[in-house]
């Protein structure tokens, strides 16, 4: 071994300079690690290992098995995966075994309105309890100081440290589903896309505005799809993702009513489809659409509302005050990643009157308004962002309660192409909580 090392097996160890192991399989690595076999393990540099399976990582992880390690590939965000499962060499997120999946629906808060913005409690990743904590012997306070060292260390502090305070809680909750053999997370293993530069705090692929357009049009020129196919899957998505957030039975008024705002572009379209699924969901949901374009696909999405007596309102609620009586819950559906420069009439008077309403407002996409990279301090604060396909850039700075993916429909092979770092969705699920 070159460097230097202090090595206690089945105890702990720390690791500096390279070294080839031997641990049930063959094992080399460069840089440093701390490790307790059994237990945690953090490390940085790269290796290459095979343990029951191979493995290549570059970057740091942390990682914490309750198995004695070597145990299986891990992901850099860092638990151990199921043997077999497909290895990741970038950021994600996974849960371990112990992890219950998400209940029905986040509870509505009591108060007036659904969901009131204010005390919007933060979130962890993954509610988890470690092997210790669920044999009952629970962290030494010096082993957990040393840790919080370490995690401060490596800018961890928030996903780690939430995570065990809503465990202590009794939380228990994870958002995304351990990743199967077959599974999506991890599949941007391919070519090397700049997408892979770009993961969010929660190792999720967040794409630029040019990468999420480039994906759109492939997906339309060279998979074939039509935009009606993919707008009724994004429309169906984010009405899902409502139903799962603002069940009818949590509106304080009846019918659960909904202002649903389209704009003159695909998003648009994405909240027309979603209009439609929420009244087939139990919603009494109301459309304005005042820049119409003049395609069949949206004249059809129109009609297809209007059959369903969806009320199309040719005014916009001039007053913040009115929507808050009015309404439950608003959809923003005026712009998505082709939003650029500043607001253009009517929807710059729409924007602000929305900036100030106080019941909860649903973004799909993107947060109307922002700028699809940077995002927008000052403008509007949605409860909720419901992001299709992939987040974008801009959605780094939802600072709301619920952050749902949906628009499963992207092929395995343009999410390789891609590098698109995606959770698996539970099951036959089309949407997803995202931390
Ligand atoms: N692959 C997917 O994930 C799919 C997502 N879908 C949804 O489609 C949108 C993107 O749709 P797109 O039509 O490309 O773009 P927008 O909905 O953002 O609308 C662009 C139009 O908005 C107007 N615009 C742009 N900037 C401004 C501005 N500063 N002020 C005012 N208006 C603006 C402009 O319209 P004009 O008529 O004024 O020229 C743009 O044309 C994506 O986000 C998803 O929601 C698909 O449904 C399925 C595939
Ligand atoms: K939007």
């Amino acid at each position: 071994m070159k460097g230097w090392s202090i090595q206690r097996r089945r105890g702990w160890y720390i690791q500096r300079g390279w070294s080839i192991q031997r641990l049930r399989g063959w094992y080399i690595q460069r840089g440093w690690s701390i490790q307790r076999r059994r237990g945690w393990y953090i490390q940085r540099g790269w290796s290459i290992q095979r343990r029951r399976g191979w493995y290549i990582q570059r970057r740091w992880s942390i990682q914490r098995t309750s198995q004695a390690l070597p145990v299986g590939p891990v992901s850099s965000a860092g638990f151990a995966e199921p043997e077999g499962a497909a290895w990741s060499q970038r950021g994600g997120l996974q849960c371990p075994e112990g992890m219950q999946r998400p209940e029905e629906g986040p509870a509505p808060l009591p108060g007036s309105g659904i969901h009131p913005h204010a005390g919007a409690p933060v979130r962890s990743a993954c509610s988890v309890r470690s092997g210790a904590e669920r044999s009952g012997a629970g962290l030494g306070g010096c082993r957990r100081s040393w840790m919080s060292g370490l995690r401060a260390l490596l800018g961890l502090g928030l996903l780690v440290s939430s995570g065990s305070r809503l465990a202590a809680a009794g939380g228990g909750r994870c958002p995304v589903q351990r990743v199967s053999p077959a599974g999506a997370w991890g599949a941007g293993r391919g070519r090397s896309g700049s997408a892979m530069q770009n993961p969010g705090r929660s190792g999720v692929t967040h794409l630029s505005q040019e990468e999420a357009q480039a994906i759109d049009q492939e997906l339309f020129t060279e998979y074939k799809f039509s935009v009606d196919q993919l707008m009724e899957l994004a429309g169906l998505s984010c009405a899902t993702a409502i139903a799962k957030a603002y069940p009818p039975s949590s509106f304080t008024k009846s019918p659960p009513t909904v202002l649903i705002v389209c704009g003159p572009g695909n998003n648009g379209g994405d909240g027309l489809v979603c209009a439609r699924h929420l009244k087939m969901f139990g919603y009494e949901p109301s459309v304005h659409y005042p820049k119409r374009p003049g395609k069949a696909l949206f004249e059809g999405l129109t009609t297809q509302c209007q059959k369903m007596d969806i009320p199309f309102l040719s005014e916009f609620p001039s007053e913040a005050v009115l929507i808050d009586e009015l309404y439950g819950l608003v959809v923003d559906a005026i712009f998505g990643f082709s939003f650029k420069g500043a607001v253009r009439e009517p929807f710059g008077s729409i924007l602000r009157t929305l900036e100030q309403v106080t019941v909860p407002i649903a973004s799909i996409d993107i947060p109307s308004g922002w700028d699809v990279e940077k995002g927008s301090p000052d403008g509007l604060q949605p409860d909720m962002l419901i992001s299709l396909t992939a987040p974008k850039k801009a959605a780094q700075h939802f600072a709301g309660r619920y952050h749902f993916l949906g628009g499963r429909f992207v092929p395995m092979a343009l999410q390789q192409k891609y590098s698109l770092n995606l959770p698996p969705y539970p099951e036959t699920d089309c949407v997803l909580q995202l931390p």
